[in-house]
């Protein structure tokens, strides 16, 4: 059992980024909502508190507090903005408005020799007393200490800009040391978990190899298990690691719906089947998906053909294997915090994601979701210690829908065959000039419209290709890549000289928000 970090999240844009923290740590945690039950608390053994950021103010919405069982089971908390601010409030202090926002940088001066700021500062003053530099987004402040605290840290618009009552272990902070903006807020963080928390680096992940094989195979016994294989990351990670944990109780199945990559089916019969030693099921849907798609150009039809056309496949394979009980899926930690948040019903839908959770009863499988406590980084870590090669770890993710999403309006045939060359040689291009790893997602988007050209002597009337190439650490919003113009050219002159049919090639400059990643 790893010794544990509880996060209560009220809502701010940058919890996760708390969890990122603490694990980085090395250190276990898990994001809950604010509203658990007292009982949830207790029964989650922490070993330490954070209460998150959030939009409310507590004079407000009232109903917005932590669980009692938070301050009552003797384990440090630490309360972050509005998180210092429900602290103050529920254990006697004070918060009001404060009049005027403060956001983004400011300086304040530690004090009172807390545990949680000792020897930590970016300078100090004539004094002696430390300096940091933090990040600041509220509009609110505590301006009475609850009984016992004491102020650990100021500036002259917020004179209670941290507080500590420190022999109940518990801190607040009004600044954010989540983001990397609060220049020490890494080793606030470490300070916290490490030393007033008490614990230790447990959480690494060629240790939680061993871990995560044990936990399968006790939750499998003797049980076959599917598992629909894309040469994706994650799908990757999770054959790698139930085939070291069940062996041959494994089957994959790989769908080629016609909207892969160049070569991808080779690759991962090469990679799985043949290296190493995989059961894996190459199914070959390419007339299924083409013909439901057929004549359809609205992107969330498209979407939802694809996902259903999934299910019609996976189900098919599972009825051909007799003891198949379970459907393993890739799902990661972020999806389980996503789909957590979009049930409040409070998120707009932009997009369907793809996925094989809407399964029907029929299916009759139990979910195997052996990567849902992790980040994607984790899970490429985890990638690394099962020994896949680098090249597969690190490859950009792929969406589900493939190139179905990235053919605009109706998807061909002649039309995938097209974008599918264009895109190996963008792809091969970024390697070449080492700048695939500085990209975190790139690609070619086929657009169904012709314009002129001029090839030799001779008139042309052809397709245009866009090149997207992001740079994100989460995928939620996301900078489009600075390419070299050098680069863009050689591509660009490669996919008109090499892929008859295209005669133009364009850049995305978009940034996420207000476009998407994906062009549908
Ligand atoms: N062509 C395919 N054949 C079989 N299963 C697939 C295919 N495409 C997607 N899936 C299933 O859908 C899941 C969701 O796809 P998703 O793209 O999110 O993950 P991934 O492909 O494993 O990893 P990555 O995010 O790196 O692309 C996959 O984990 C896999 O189980
Ligand atoms: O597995 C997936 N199924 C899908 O249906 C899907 N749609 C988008 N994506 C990927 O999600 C990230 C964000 O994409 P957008 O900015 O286009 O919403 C990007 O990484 C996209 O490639 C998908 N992944
Ligand atoms: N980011 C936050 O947690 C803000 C908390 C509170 N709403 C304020 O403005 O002070
Ligand atoms: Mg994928």
């Amino acid at each position: 059992m790893h010794k544990k970090i509880l996060i209560l999240d009220f809502g701010s844009q940058v919890t996760q980024l708390i969890a990122r923290r603490v694990r980085e740590q090395q250190v276990y945690c898990e994001i809950h909502p604010y509203d658990v039950s007292d009982d949830f608390v207790r029964n989650f053994a922490p070993e330490g508190i954070i209460l998150s950021g959030g939009p409310n103010s507590v004079y407000e919405a009232t109903e917005w507090k932590a669980p009692t069982a938070v301050f009552e089971i003797g384990v440090p908390v630490l309360g972050i903005c509005y998180g210092m601010q429900t602290m103050a409030s529920q254990l006697g202090g004070k918060v009001e408005s404060s009049g005027k926002r403060e956001f983004g940088y400011a300086e304040i001066r530690a004090r009172g020799h807390s545990a949680l700021f000792r020897n930590i500062q970016d300078r100090s003053n004539d004094e002696g007393h430390g300096l940091l530099d933090v990040w600041m987004s509220h509009g609110d402040k505590v301006t009475e200490l609850p009984t016992g605290f004491k102020v650990i840290a100021s500036n002259e618009s917020t004179p209670i800009a941290a507080m500590a009552d420190e022999t109940r272990k518990f801190y607040a902070v009004q600044f954010h040391p989540e983001v990397t903006h609060t220049i020490k807020g890494k080793e606030m963080i470490a300070r916290f978990v490490h030393e007033i928390c008490g614990c230790q680096n447990d959480w690494n992940m060629p240790d939680y190899v061993a871990e995560a094989i044990e936990k399968v195979r006790a939750q499998v016994g003797s049980d076959e298990v599917i598992l629909g294989l894309s040469g994706g990351v994650d799908s990757s990670v999770v054959a790698a690691l139930l085939h070291k944990a069940i062996g041959d109780q494994l089957t994959c199945v790989f769908v080629d719906n016609g909207l892969l990559r160049l070569n991808e089916g080779e690759m991962v019969m090469q990679m799985f089947a043949r290296n190493l030693g995989v059961k894996v099921i190459h199914v070959d849907a390419t007339e299924q998906f083409m013909g439901h798609l057929a004549g359809v150009t609205d992107p969330e039809a498209k979407r939802k053909i694809i996902g259903r056309e999934f299910v019609e496949v996976f189900q098919a394979e599972a009825a051909k294997l007799p003891n198949a009980k379970w459907l393993a899926q890739g799902t990661i930690y972020p999806d389980v915090i996503e789909s957590a948040g979009a049930k409040t019903g409070k998120a707009h839908a932009i997009k369907s994601h793809h996925n094989v959770g809407g399964l029907p009863e029929t299916l009759n499988l139990k979910l195997l979701e052996p990567l849902r406590e992790l980040f994607k980084d984790e899970v490429r870590e985890l990638g690394v210690a099962l020994g896949l090669p680098h090249e597969m770890v690190y490859r950009h993710p792929f969406p589900g829908p493939g190139l179905g999403v990235r053919i605009l309006g109706e998807v061909k045939k002649d039309f995938a065959d097209l974008l599918r060359r264009a895109d190996a040689i963008f792809i091969d291009e970024l390697r070449a000039a080492d700048w695939y790893d500085k990209t975190s997602q790139a690609f070619a988007v086929f657009l169904p419209v012709k314009s002129v050209g001029v090839m030799g002597d001779g008139r042309t009337y052809e397709y245009v290709v866009a090149l997207r190439a992001v740079q994100t650490a989460d995928f939620m919003t996301a900078h489009w890549a600075e390419l070299p113009h050098s680069l863009l050219g050689k591509v660009s002159n490669r996919i008109i000289n090499e892929v008859r049919g295209i005669n133009r090639v364009v850049y995305d400059i978009s940034g996420k928000p207000p476009a998407t990643i994906e062009w549908e």
